[in-house]
């Protein structure tokens, strides 16, 4: 397929103009086909940037190693170029776009001398149906095009529905490397140094342009840029919602099941609980998306749910079959692997991939590594947010419903994030707007997802969206709030729950074992969601009572005590602290209800005290 075979009345001239701008040697389209994929591959590996890996034991799989520069997302190279900074809000970065396009304008002249420019066109959802969003990618990077392919649906099906005069979100991505004449990257990966990388969005003109960097969340743009931050400024002006969220299906002994969906942020267990497998005799869980949702009401008036995504992009470190079956399956065969570290026989490895270090590594640097298990200090061999690319159709817990165009009805929603204190292991909100406020507090220790801030610091990452939300997070907060208001029959809402898989004892021993003992948890939110669960008032919203949840092996009742009690004085803390550095960030913007519900919170604290 070729630019002048495109139909459709824009799209050709969109891609001339930028290969005019950025002088590209050829231009290829993806067609989404395996031969392609296939002969993408062979390039990739004959040009050094990726190994190919033992087909005996991960059959058409591949590994890179990135720049030890561009190993995450950027947040602080990431803009929201509103026209209007408040539209941004106050947790956006904010460049005029006018100025933005300008400077970006002058990075792309002449940036993909020397390399291709790939046409992806991608469909975020299953193709063709109605709550499917359709983005054209432009990208001097095949590792990109590799990647897309298994994130989203790619291809000449997407043209087709695109039709002549569809519309698609135009996505533009450089590494930002221009090669000058006879010049090769010697297999490196190519990137642009941290201050020329932009992963800039134009939520008024729906655009996105990034460039500098070609990991992950910044350079595969359906899945961060379109179908969370171009997608929750489209899920603000037309009522509905666009979140990182993972969906499951959880069914239980007697057969009956319950869709649930939770926000946690980057690399704070969202995978693992989608593709839990529990511990407790006769439940399931299967999974219908690990990353993003995107969620509508139906006919019914349930709030319905899809994932939007093919694949999963999922952290490596802490994976094993023990932890992560599923996860570990799904990664087996035709998989991309970025930053792990690759053994003597052509396999990766990591930590926590539940057995040591076979022999001489290969680290996620390129250097020789044999495990110390003596030396607490010795540097992983695999960067901590090393991660596997897998097609979602290899997961064994992959729901039937997974590619349901109506999505499923979704009944309980979790918000948490890592907190070794004070937060409880669960508590459920009264109700609709009670729970906007547990997703508008949440906060959660920094993990290794995003480049440049400290790692192991809590801050606040309300609704897991800080990274993700395109307007104002204040803004963003009433829409919660307006979205309940929407509901026909308030009872078919879906219940929040705030849970907490990482509370530590003092001496910083895990207090929750977590993984597939967080099924009973599971369990009492989907009794919780028929009326059913033993619970209790507590101040901070409805909590388990004491018997209510089966102690795992490990767990003694002291410490499910402790799980399941109200920190007072550190509850009184979190308050101070969403008070003085929290609320105030967002002005007049900040909904009403919410100052409300944490001046109750803090005079049920005090009551208690
Ligand atoms: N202690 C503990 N660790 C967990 C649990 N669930 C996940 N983890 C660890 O947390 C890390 C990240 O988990 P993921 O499930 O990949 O995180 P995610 O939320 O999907 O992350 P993103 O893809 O970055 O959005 C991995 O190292 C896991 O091993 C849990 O229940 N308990
Ligand atoms: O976008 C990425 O690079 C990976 C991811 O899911 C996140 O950071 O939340
Ligand atoms: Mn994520």
């Amino acid at each position: 397929m070729n630019v002048a075979d495109l139909t459709h009345s824009g799209l050709k001239q969109w891609i001339l103009d930028f290969a005019e701008l950025t002088t590209p040697e050829e231009i290829v389209i993806a067609d989404g086909s395996a031969a392609q994929y296939d002969e993408l591959v062979a390039q990739q590996i004959a040009g050094g940037y990726c190994v190919p890996l033992n087909p005996e034991k991960r059959p058409g799989s591949i590994a890179y190693n990135s720049d030890p520069s561009d190993v995450a997302r950027v947040e602080n190279r990431t803009y929201i170029a509103a026209q209007n900074k408040e539209a941004a809000g106050p947790t956006n970065n904010w460049i005029d776009p006018v100025v933005l396009k300008e400077t970006m304008t002058g990075l792309y002249r002449g940036c993909m001398k020397g390399r291709t420019l790939y046409v992806i066109p991608f469909s975020m959802g299953p193709v063709g149906s109605p709550i499917a969003k359709i983005g054209v990618e432009l990208t001097d990077s095949a590792y990109v095009v590799i990647n897309m392919m298994i994130m989203t649906r790619v291809g000449a099906k997407v043209l087709e529905v695109l039709g002549t005069d569809g519309e698609y979100v135009p996505c533009y991505h450089s590494v930002g490397k221009p090669l000058a004449g006879g010049e090769s990257d010697n297999g490196q990966w190519p990137c642009a140094p941290i201050e020329q990388k932009y992963i800039s969005h134009f939520p008024e003109t729906r655009e996105i342009w990034s460039y500098g960097s070609g990991y992950g969340g910044n350079a595969l743009l359906g899945k961060k840029c379109l179908a969370l931050r171009i997608a929750s400024v489209l899920a603000h002006d037309e009522g509905w919602l666009a979140e990182h969220m993972l969906i499951l299906k959880i069914t239980s002994p007697e057969g009956k099941s319950k869709f649930v969906a939770g926000a946690f942020p980057s690399a704070c267990g969202k995978t693992n609980l989608a593709m839990l497998v529990p511990t407790i005799p006769g439940w399931k869980v299967e999974t219908v998306g690990d990353d993003i949702a995107w969620m509508k009401y139906g006919s019914d008036g349930q709030l319905y749910a899809i994932n939007p995504e093919a694949g999963f992009f999922g952290v490596a470190p802490g994976t094993s079959n023990d932890s992560n079956y599923n996860a570990m399956v799904s990664a087996s065969k035709n998989s991309i692997f970025t930053n792990c570290a690759l053994t003597e026989d052509n396999d990766v490895w990591w930590e926590g991939i539940g057995y040591d270090a076979p022999g001489k590594l290969i680290d996620w640097h390129g250097n020789e590594w044999v495990q110390d298990k003596g030396n607490k200090e010795q540097k992983p061999a695999a960067h901590p947010n090393a991660r596997f690319t897998a097609p979602a159709a290899q997961c064994p817990s992959i729901a039937s419903e997974w590619e349901d165009p109506k999505g499923v009805p979704i009944s309980a929603i979790l918000f948490g994030g890592r907190r070794a204190h004070t937060v409880p292991l669960v508590h459920q909100s009264y109700d609709w707007n009670h729970g906007v406020f547990l997703g508008s507090i949440v906060g959660s220790e920094i993990t290794a997802a995003a480049l440049d801030l400290k790692v192991g610091t809590i801050r606040r990452d309300p609704f897991a969206m800080l990274p993700f939300c395109g307007y104002n997070m204040g803004d963003y907060f009433q829409h919660w709030i307006n979205v309940g208001k929407a509901a026909t029959d308030e009872s078919k809402l879906p219940k929040i729950f705030y849970v907490n898989w990482f509370r530590k004892t003092e001496d910083g021993k895990w207090l929750w074992p977590g993984f597939g003992e967080n099924s009973r948890v599971l369990k009492w939110v989907f009794e919780a969601c028929d009326g059913t669960a033993k619970s209790v008032d507590t101040p901070i919203g409805i909590m388990p009572t004491a018997d209510a949840i089966d102690l795992p092996e490990g767990v003694s009742e002291e410490d499910m005590r402790e799980l399941l009690s109200v920190d007072v004085d550190g509850w009184l803390r979190e308050v101070e602290d969403v008070r003085t550095n929290h609320y105030p960030k967002f002005g007049d913007h900040l909904p009403k209800e919410l100052s409300s519900f944490l001046d109750q919170l803090e005079a049920k604290l005090k009551a208690a005290q």
